[in-house]
């Protein structure tokens, strides 16, 4: 009970377990959120779903298994946070949680930019457009639509039905975050949560949960976001290293002979991470003091002003 209480909270340490054990935490998720009784799907078949998905996570530095993790459990911890469950429908809650999962799927550890650049067949096969981001959902598609074993008959053609406007996980393209972020913000003043209409108002927010969850590890305690920097360090140094070695442009903010810790992390904590949670929590204010790095965070803000 204590660990079904800690798991919704946004300062859960992924690092304390082993992939089995993630397995099961993914599972707790998604029982918790009602999902098997609301939808119908027998937990044989969410266990088949989360498997597919783990192995379908590559062993890289950065967007691996644990990183999947931490991401749906930012946002299970964000839904009972905001208490999303009592403002929008489950079928919503349902899509952001699977989204989450998938968000990633088959990342090889190379950004869009060397995929466009190295002309990848995924470069060539989505037209430059978000390729990676393509290829996650599709891999996510993939995993939904082909049940093996009977036990998920029923479960994956309905879930795949209840997903398939599911396009939450395009929306975690990080050369679109101005644009979703400005047409949040754009229509924060309209949100409403008990007008039912407002299908798009809530489609703006679901993908902004998904972003805040994406790039929230600096929201989280000091022990558990340090590791991930330096697994990120270790990706975005990999991929350079290889761009100069193929004579491909070189992104300056993963070149190893240019990057720090702290001038990697002042950046991006200001112009990208603060920025958005600020948008977010105008709407729900319980954020400020719960998500850690809002005080911190806003604090190296008004120190650079
Ligand atoms: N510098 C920096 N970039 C991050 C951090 N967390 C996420 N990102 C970036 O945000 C991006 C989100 O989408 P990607 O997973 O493609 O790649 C991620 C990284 O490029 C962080 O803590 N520091
Ligand atoms: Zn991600």
């Amino acid at each position: 009970e204590e660990l079904r209480q800690y798991l919704k909270t946004p300062t859960f340490d992924n690092w304390q377990w082993e992939d089995a054990e993630i397995m099961v935490l993914l599972q707790v998720m998604f029982t918790d959120l009602d999902f098997i009784s609301s939808f119908n799907i027998e937990p044989e078949a969410l266990q088949h779903f989360l498997f597919e998905v783990y192995r379908r996570y590559n062993n890289i530095p950065f967007h691996n298994f644990q990183h999947c993790f931490c991401v749906t459990q930012m946002m299970y911890g964000l839904i009972w946070l905001t208490d999303l469950r009592n403002k929008l429908e489950n079928i919503d809650l349902l899509i952001m949680m699977t989204s989450a999962v998938c968000h990633d799927l088959d990342h090889t550890g190379y950004n869009n930019a060397y995929q466009i650049n190295a002309r990848t067949e995924l470069a060539l096969r989505y037209n430059d457009i978000s390729p990676l981001e393509n290829h996650h959902c599709a891999v996510a598609f993939q995993i939904l639509s082909s049940p093996s074993g009977a036990q998920c008959d029923s479960y994956c053609t309905s879930w795949f039905r209840l997903c398939s406007n599911c396009r939450c996980i395009l929306a975690t393209d990080m050369t679109r975050h101005n644009e979703i972020l400005n047409k949040f913000k754009s229509i924060l003043p309209a949100f409403d949560f008990t007008n039912k209409e407002h299908k798009d108002l809530v489609r703006a927010l679901m993908m902004i949960l998904i972003k805040v969850s994406d790039i929230s590890n600096e929201a989280r305690p000091m022990e558990v976001a340090e590791p991930w920097l330096d697994c990120l360090l270790q990706e975005f140094f990999n991929q350079s290293d290889v761009e100069k070695l193929e004579g491909l442009p070189v992104s300056p903010f993963m070149d190893r002979d240019k990057v720090t810790k702290p001038s990697s992390q002042i950046g991006f904590i200001r112009f990208v991470l603060l920025p958005l949670f600020m948008e977010l929590a105008n709407l729900f204010p319980c954020l400020e003091s719960n998500l850690p790095v809002l005080p911190s965070a806003a604090s190296i803000f008004l120190y650079q002003q």
